[in-house]
């Protein structure tokens, strides 16, 4: 057994980033961008009004001053001309500020007669009109790696560059093994029980941004588990789920082997997830999770999902931790990294009180995995530990 620490160094050196495509920025949001977006225009282009209103000369503006309006600006229509001492030109949000006005007199600060407005609230505090680059010059960037927020996809819009240079989704090969399994949605006999694991990992992954395509389910026999693994071709990822473990149909790691892995580690000092394995067949990263539901997604959080960012060129790290307050006592923790199911509440967690990894409701109440360091001493509520949020 291998420490979790070491266990992630060695998944992250199986894996490299996995390329790149270009999308439309409608289907952009949340891949990771593989190359910088560069502005190829200043926004505003123009100083443009940030109101309704009057443009004019910001000096002239006094209780009662009188305005010749010389001409209309709405947005997407520049007006022409200059505005001169006592001119004023009806301007709208977003319209281009026309030369020589260098304030936008809010209409309802004015009244309006024929050709003639008047100021009827002299308010300089704000001239209302934003500044030519006030947001982004030609040339400014948006630096990659990073996921694409909304926000992300809609500047990269206004920088009018239409399509983006984002890493190719991992297509993760899930195979799920064991006599007991039948879809979900069959009838299963009264030995047999409904497989879970894949969609719980697959949605896992796919929200880290891969591709998830779920293999038939592979029967405890070698015959099956190598027809299984040869239907992974073009996978950049192949997970195996369960079969994992020392027991007599536990055929994954040594059929694995026959087949040629590469074997990185087998056994992590983790609980759950102890019987996790990994290496290389072939060119392609290969992890087999235990078979255990709970077990099988804590290693989805702890190893797959960073592995599966790395593959996207995102920084290669840990699940990101937090610092809450302990809800409850805990006792001491044993020789393996525990990741007790919890909530995480306004700075306080609380774990479950039973912890088998076997329990899908459980892991479905929670939000939160507390981390439990290798013999960790017993703690009381109100001390400081480590969390993953789920
Ligand atoms: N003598 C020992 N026995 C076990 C050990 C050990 O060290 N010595 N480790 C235990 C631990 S820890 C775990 S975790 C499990 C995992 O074993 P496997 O990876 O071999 O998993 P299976 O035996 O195939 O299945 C375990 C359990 O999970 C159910 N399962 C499997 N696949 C799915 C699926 N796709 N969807 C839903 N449920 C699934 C399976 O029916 C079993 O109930 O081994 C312990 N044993
Ligand atoms: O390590 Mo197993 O994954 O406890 O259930």
């Amino acid at each position: 057994m291998i420490p979790v620490s070491e266990a992630l160094e060695k998944i992250f050196a199986l894996v490299a980033p996995v390329g790149t495509e270009r999308v439309p920025l409608s289907k952009a949001a949340g891949r990771v961008l593989a190359e910088p977006v560069v502005a190829r225009r200043a926004q505003p282009p123009f100083a443009a009004s940030a109101m309704d209103g009057y443009a004019l000369r910001a000096a002239e503006v006094t209780q009662g001053a009188r305005f010749r309006v010389i001409g209309a600006a709405p947005a997407g229509e520049a007006f022409a001309g200059t505005v001169g001492a006592g001119e004023a030109v009806r301007i709208f949000t977003g319209a281009p500020v026309p030369d020589g006005a260098d304030m936008v007199v809010i209409q309802e600060n004015t009244a309006r007669d024929g050709d003639v407005v008047t100021i009827t609230d002299p308010d300089r505090h704000a001239t209302n009109i934003r500044p030519a680059g006030g947001d982004f010059a030609p040339g400014d960037r948006m630096e990659a790696p990073r996921r694409l927020s909304p926000a992300d996809v809609m500047l990269a819009a206004a920088m009018n560059v239409p399509d983006l240079v984002v890493s190719r989704r991992p297509v993760v090969a899930l195979l799920a093994t064991g006599n007991e399994l039948v879809m979900p949605g069959e009838e299963p006999r009264d030995d047999q029980i409904v497989a879970c694991n894949g969609f719980g990992l697959k949605a896992l992954f796919e929200a880290a941004g891969a591709e998830a395509r779920l293999l038939p389910i592979a029967r405890d026999d070698v015959d099956s588990l190598r027809t299984a693994l040869g239907l992974t071709d073009g996978a950049d990822l192949i997970v195996t789920i369960g079969g994992a473990s020392v027991g007599d149909h536990d055929l994954v790691a040594g059929v694995a082997a026959d087949l040629g892995l590469e074997a990185a580690f087998h056994k992590v000092a983790m609980r759950p997830g102890k019987p996790l394995l990994a290496g290389r067949l072939g060119d392609v990263p290969m992890v087999g999770v235990p078979g255990n539901p709970v077990s099988a997604m804590v290693c989805g959080h702890i190893f797959l999902r960073p592995m599966l960012l790395a593959m996207q060129g995102l920084v290669a790290r840990p699940a990101p931790r937090v610092t809450a307050a302990l809800g409850a006592d805990v006792a001491e923790n044993g020789p393996r990294e525990h990741y007790m199911r919890a909530i995480l509440a306004d700075g306080v967690v609380t774990p479950f009180d039973s912890q088998d990894s076997a329990l899908l409701g459980v892991l479905s109440q929670s939000n939160a995995l507390l981390v439990r360091p290798v013999a960790d001493p017993s703690r009381k509520a109100g001390e400081m530990a480590e969390v993953v949020p789920i």
